[in-house]
């Protein structure tokens, strides 16, 4: 038998073996994607980190509301609109706030920003591993990176408070560093360019330092902007998959290599982190094909055709719209939009953000129209954050890796929440066998 059918024959089998019927679900009362019925998520752990508030719950059901998200009890958007008056980076301070539950007064966050700088550099061996690790996708290049952080670490197990802090603080430092040099090394070996490792500086924020050792030029605005969206993404709760991904892996107690490895690759999914990609290539797409930008008719159509998966990746998706917890607005969304404006004069971009503003409420409007009022779909996050990076002159292929730079924070944090509160246990839910028992036949007579 050849080989390639083999591979066909055991994918044609597993094709009949993974089909359960969708009503099974619903008589098991299995709760498909650990959701309820009425879409919101089951409760599977307490958290003091992150709190994502996108419906009320009233005697009538649920109460679609204006999305809001809080840092340790700390509205973001406050957060965000403090950082903005004062003219500040923000996300060194975010960072103390999540993974101590304290706002730094000036000490403590010049100190902190210090030890930031101090871990930011990598050393020799891990960067001639970077020039060493070939591959085209970055969010790859960045979870083996990590898993090889355990080689060089003294105390890699350990799994004490305060080496999970440390740990924390060295992998939110070198993410970016990481980042960068693997964006670097990529573009030499696959598009022949000229290969910069660029040191990071001292007295650098994280948004400064990443951008000089990407392209080391940038505007004062551009670095803002990268500070917010870092900021804005940091963390999202205990829900998110990349998260909850972190806090399983963790509930074993393995290292915290292991465990954000595993968040890395979650968030690497179209689904969730991924989506930022996928979102500035469907844009691309629809600025070639949509002729009028300002023609509602015209968007509508293709927009149909998309959810009926009959135009674009055939998929039905619109990415960047949707969310599992917001139902108005993703806050995000809202202040992305905000935010965008100066960077988008400075650039000269207003047809196209008029264009993507349109396409993000005639997206709303036909998702609506093809699947019903049921389930209220907003702009998430990822709508917005592409664009910006593009402003901002980051290529693309680092625009999920930039969401991995924020999101160590929030998965760090979770980390040592996870194996820190008195009634931790290892996260192990069920599931329900629906195959009926066989009797194993021998091979002769198959
Ligand atoms: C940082 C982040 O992770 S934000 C999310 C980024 N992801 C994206 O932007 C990808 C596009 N969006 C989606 O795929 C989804 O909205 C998700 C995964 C984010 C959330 O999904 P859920 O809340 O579980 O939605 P759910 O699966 O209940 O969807 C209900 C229906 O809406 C559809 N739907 C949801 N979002 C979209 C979308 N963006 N485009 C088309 N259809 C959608 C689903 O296909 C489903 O249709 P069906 O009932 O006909 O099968
Ligand atoms: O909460 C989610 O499901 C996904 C998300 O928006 C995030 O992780 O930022």
């Amino acid at each position: 038998m050849k080989k390639e059918y083999i591979v066909y024959k055991l994918s044609e089998c597993a094709k009949q073996a993974c089909r359960i019927d969708n009503e099974l679900f619903t008589k098991y009362n299995v709760k498909r994607g650990l959701r309820n019925e009425d879409g919101t998520g089951v409760l599977v752990g307490l958290t003091k980190i992150g709190n994502v508030v996108g419906y009320e719950r009233t005697e009538e059901g649920l109460k679609p509301i204006p999305g809001k998200l809080f840092y340790r009890g700390y509205d973001l958007a406050d957060i965000v609109h403090a950082l903005l008056k004062e003219k500040r980076f923000g996300f060194e301070e975010v960072a103390y706030l999540l993974l101590s539950g304290e706002l730094p007064d000036n000490e403590q966050l010049d100190a902190f920003k210090e030890l930031i700088n101090d871990n930011m550099p990598l050393d020799k061996k891990t960067t001639m591993n970077i020039i060493d690790l070939e591959g085209q996708n970055i969010m790859n290049i960045l979870a083996r990176s990590v898993l090889e952080m355990y080689t060089f670490d003294p105390n890699p197990d350990d799994i004490s408070r305060d080496n999970l802090m440390r740990q924390s603080i060295e992998l939110i430092s070198k993410f970016p560093t990481i980042i960068a040099y693997a964006y670097n090394i990529y573009r030499h070996s696959i598009h022949g360019r000229s290969l910069h490792i660029r040191h990071p500086h001292e007295n650098l924020s994280i948004a400064e330092n990443f951008l000089y050792m990407m392209k080391k030029e940038y505007t004062p605005l551009e670095a803002r902007m990268l500070d917010l969206l870092l900021v804005l993404q940091a963390e999202h709760g205990g829900g998110n998959n990349s998260t909850f991904t972190v806090r399983v892996t963790s509930s074993t107690r393995t290292d915290t290599y292991s465990s954000i490895a595993a968040g890395i690759g979650s968030l690497k999914g179209p689904l969730h982190g991924g989506a930022n990609i996928q979102m500035v290539k469907m844009f691309h797409h629809l600025k070639e094909v949509i002729s009028d930008w300002t023609n509602i008719d015209e968007i509508d159509t293709y927009l149909i055709r998309m959810l009926h998966k009959e135009a674009y990746d055939g998929s039905g998706l619109i990415y960047g719209i949707g969310h599992a917890v917001y139902t108005i607005s993703d806050p995000r969304a809202v202040l992305l939009k905000e935010l965008a404006s100066e960077l988008v004069a400075e650039k000269g971009c207003e047809k196209e953000f008029a264009f993507l503003e349109l396409l993000e409420q005639r997206a709303i409007e036909c998702f609506k129209k093809v699947k019903g009022t049921k389930k209220q779909v907003c702009s998430n996050v990822d709508f917005y954050s592409g664009f910006i990076y593009e402003m901002i002159g980051l290529p693309i292929e680092i625009y999920t890796p930039l969401f991995a730079m924020a999101r160590i924070v929030g998965w760090t944090a979770h980390r040592i929440e996870e194996l820190n509160f008195e009634g931790r246990r290892i996260i192990r839910p069920a599931y329900k066998n629906v195959l009926e028992e066989v009797t194993y036949t021998p091979i002769g007579e198959r």
